[in-house]
């Protein structure tokens, strides 16, 4: 076999126990493009306060989504890597970004399985272009393929939050959830630091600079995330003609007190009801795998501020997971690969574009 494909996740802990949740939590917050912060600074405040203080509260989030096979994120990856496997001549298997299997560990395994491997493709669990999440997993396993000296090349899929067959995927996957009565889907994103959005403004000069800069065209929007979010939604809704008033937009997961991209999702969800929106919907498209972010955080969490605040009714649809669309999306990206006729694979990272000045505290 001369190709394969790899589905590059966030990943999760090994298991519930606090020790392990310790262990994933440092390695993804003492990533520099998730706590852009200068090193010192950062290892004081991610083993000294946020891993200690957050741990325990993580470990019990996870132990309400467990499942016997494991974290749902890691168990759906694998399902979905095996759905796509079953429609490409290629093999397709997993890696994650934070704990196992690292791309490291997987590009071995591959190699050793298909010693005649020539070109393998990567395809990010992530549809939007952000520093903490598209580029830490592309750039971690760019990272690694050139340590390892490995005999294949590696490419990656672009970000694909505009793509016709990812959106409807999407669509095709919330429309049966808007069929009976609603008033109001609201599409939650997971937030970033607005510092993050300013940072990969490879223009310096466009993003959050004015109200309507995610609808003005800019060279920022390659890697703008919060452009990219609006986009998927402004796609969804007109796609599925859902009116407006009727859709709402919003980020969630907050981390520390800096300013993250608003409205938040936690406060949407608390004042909705009070703007007589009883009956949400709710979608989330920054995710690829339903996780801890999408069952815990909005499906628990989430359900219970909106019923508490007075909502009547509260849905929420799934993930893309294995919806079949979705893996007909991708297996047509891997095809038109194989074909060398794809316009899908991403060149460059906004951290390479930036004046590298702005980058020296992620060191
Ligand atoms: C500064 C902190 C964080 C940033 C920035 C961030 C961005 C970001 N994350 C995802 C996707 C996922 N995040 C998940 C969990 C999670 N995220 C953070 C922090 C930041 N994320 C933490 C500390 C955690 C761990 C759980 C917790 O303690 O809250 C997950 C779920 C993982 C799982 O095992 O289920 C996903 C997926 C994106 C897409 C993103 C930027 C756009
Ligand atoms: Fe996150
Ligand atoms: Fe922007």
């Amino acid at each position: 076999m001369k190709r394969a494909v790899v589905l590059m996740n966030l990943g999760s802990p090994d298991s519930t126990d606090v020790k392990d949740v310790k262990r994933y939590l440092d390695e993804f917050l003492m990533d520099g493009r998730v706590i852009d912060k200068p090193l010192l600074f950062r290892a004081m405040l991610v083993k000294g306060v946020i891993v200690p203080f957050r741990a325990p509260k993580s470990a019990e989030a996870y132990k309400s989504i467990w499942t016997n096979e494991g974290s749902p994120l890691i168990v759906l990856s694998k399902q979905l890597a095996a759905a796509l496997d079953g429609e490409v001549e290629e093999p397709v298997v997993i890696a994650m970004r934070y704990g196992t299997p690292s791309p490291k560990e997987t590009f071995d395994a591959l190699q050793a399985a298909h010693p005649g491997l020539e070109q393998v493709l990567l395809i990010p669990m992530y549809p939007h272009y952000a520093m903490s999440s598209y580029e830490t997993a592309v750039e971690y396993a760019k990272e690694q393929h050139k340590e390892g000296r490995y005999r294949f090349r590696l490419d990656y899929i672009k970000p694909y939050y505009d793509n016709e067959d990812y959106l409807h995927a999407l669509c095709e996957s919330i429309r049966p959830h808007l069929e009976k009565d609603y008033d109001q889907i609201l599409f939650s994103y997971h937030g970033v630091p607005e510092r993050h959005i300013y940072k990969g403004d490879i223009t310096g000069q466009h993003c959050m600079k004015s109200g309507a800069c995610c609808d003005t065209p800019s060279a920022a929007h390659q890697y703008c995330y919060r452009h990219q979010c609006w986009v998927t939604t402004k796609e969804v809704a007109k796609r599925l003609a859902i009116p407006d008033g009727k859709w709402g937009f919003s980020f969630q997961s907050r981390l520390g007190r800096d300013p993250w991209l608003q409205p938040y999702t936690a406060q949407r969800l608390e004042q909705l009801p009070g703007e007589g929106v009883k009956k949400v919907v709710v979608a989330c498209p920054a995710f690829i795998s339903d996780c801890l972010e999408t069952l815990e955080e909005i499906a628990e969490e989430g359900k219970e501020t909106f019923l508490h605040a007075g909502g009547e009714s509260f849905d929420m649809i799934p993930c893309l997971n294995v919806h079949p669309l979705w893996v007909r999306a991708m297996a047509r990206w891997v095809q038109e690969y194989a074909l060398g006729k794809t316009d899908m694979l991403q060149r460059g990272s906004a951290h390479e574009l930036v004046p590298k000045a702005k980058f020296t505290d992620l060191i």
